[in-house]
């Protein structure tokens, strides 16, 4: 594998996943893959998981792991060609990933997007300039559009819990204050859809996701039907993809709680986090048996390794 950036990337997904559940019984079985190679990590936004899983993953493999906080230690970076640059931006990132790629034998790139012009996030302007000018295989750390570690993990997680060969899958949209990237929804959903489960996506009206990443699955706007017998259920929240970037009004009571997993006797509450407990997911939920958070969170590690081992074996 040269590039991961989604589902796309990965010639047999469900090799994918067993391959990282292999990596998760034997970590150190492929420790000296990675021997004399470089692994950098490129952050334009925060990162608690992402960042330390993927550096414990190259790490297990062997590799020489550096991680760069580009937006707060690196030179302020101008990303937009044709611009004179005098004004606060002091390196263009064609000469920043070039010299990046000159360092390294495998890079990761986080880059939000802005949440203002949906063309050019939709785009992946940034993540595609860095793979343009570093030259080196790159593997996404969450872009713009998508977040594949995040998703492969989460199958991993669903391969891992299921307790039956069609586990049904809800992804609930959640409510939250600040306008939210598409970016692990999108993924998921498009990850669920060419997996082996019965996916559905519950939203309110307004929220639905671009139709490139749906593909496959059952829309609705009532969470409670959705919810009724989920093997899994996702939350996470969104922000609108028309108009884009928004936070529509109201729609505060769609915030999974105990009571509305009556109708869902032996579902495992799942998200990404970073969470903000009792806005997006109540605490009595996260503090239960139901929540599998932080087990989700650790299969990240084996989720990385498996992608970075391919990538290595690519070189
Ligand atoms: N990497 C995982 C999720 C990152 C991001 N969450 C956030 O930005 C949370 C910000 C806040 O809660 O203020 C998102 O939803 O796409
Ligand atoms: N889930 C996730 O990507 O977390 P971080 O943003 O902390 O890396």
């Amino acid at each position: 594998m040269k590039l991961f950036t989604s589902v796309n990337d990965v010639s047999d997904v469900q090799q994918l996943v067993a391959e990282a559940l292999q990596l998760k019984q034997n970590p150190f079985a492929h420790k000296h893959l990675g021997e004399n190679k470089t692994l950098c990590l490129v952050f334009l936004n925060p990162s608690l998981r992402t960042r330390i899983s993927t550096q414990k993953a190259g790490q297990n493999l062997g590799m020489n792991v550096i991680v760069l906080n580009i937006d707060k230690e690196g030179w302020a970076l101008e990303l937009q060609d044709g611009v004179i640059m005098n004004g606060t931006t002091v390196e263009h990132i064609r000469e920043a990933a070039g010299v990046m790629g000159e360092y390294s034998d495998i890079i990761g790139v986080r880059s939000f997007p802005g949440l203002k012009n949906r063309e050019e996030d939709y785009s992946e302007m940034i993540f595609n300039k860095f793979v343009e000018f570093c030259k080196v295989p790159v593997v996404s750390l969450e872009s713009a559009t998508r977040h594949p570690l995040q998703s492969l993990a989460d199958l991993v997680t669903i391969e891992e819990l299921k307790t039956n060969d069609r586990p049904k899958v809800v992804l609930t949209w959640a409510p939250h204050i600040k306008p939210l990237p598409q970016a692990v929804p999108n993924s998921f959903a498009e990850w669920m859809c060419k997996g082996d489960v019965d996916f559905v996506i519950a939203q309110p009206a307004g929220y639905e996701l671009s139709k490139e990443f749906t593909n496959g699955a059952t829309i609705t706007h009532n969470q409670d039907e959705a919810i009724k017998d989920a093997d899994f259920i996702y939350v996470k929240n969104w922000s609108a993809y028309e108009p884009y970037g928004k936070i529509l009004p109201g729609n505060e009571d769609w915030m999974l709680t105990l009571d509305k997993l009556k109708e869902a006797p032996t579902a495992k509450v799942m998200h990404c986090l970073p969470v903000r407990r009792d806005l997006e997911l109540s605490s009595e939920i996260l503090d239960s048996d139901r929540s599998v958070v932080i087990h989700e969170a650790g299969n990240r590690v084996w989720a990385a390794q498996a992608v970075l081992k391919q990538m290595l074996e690519a070189l």
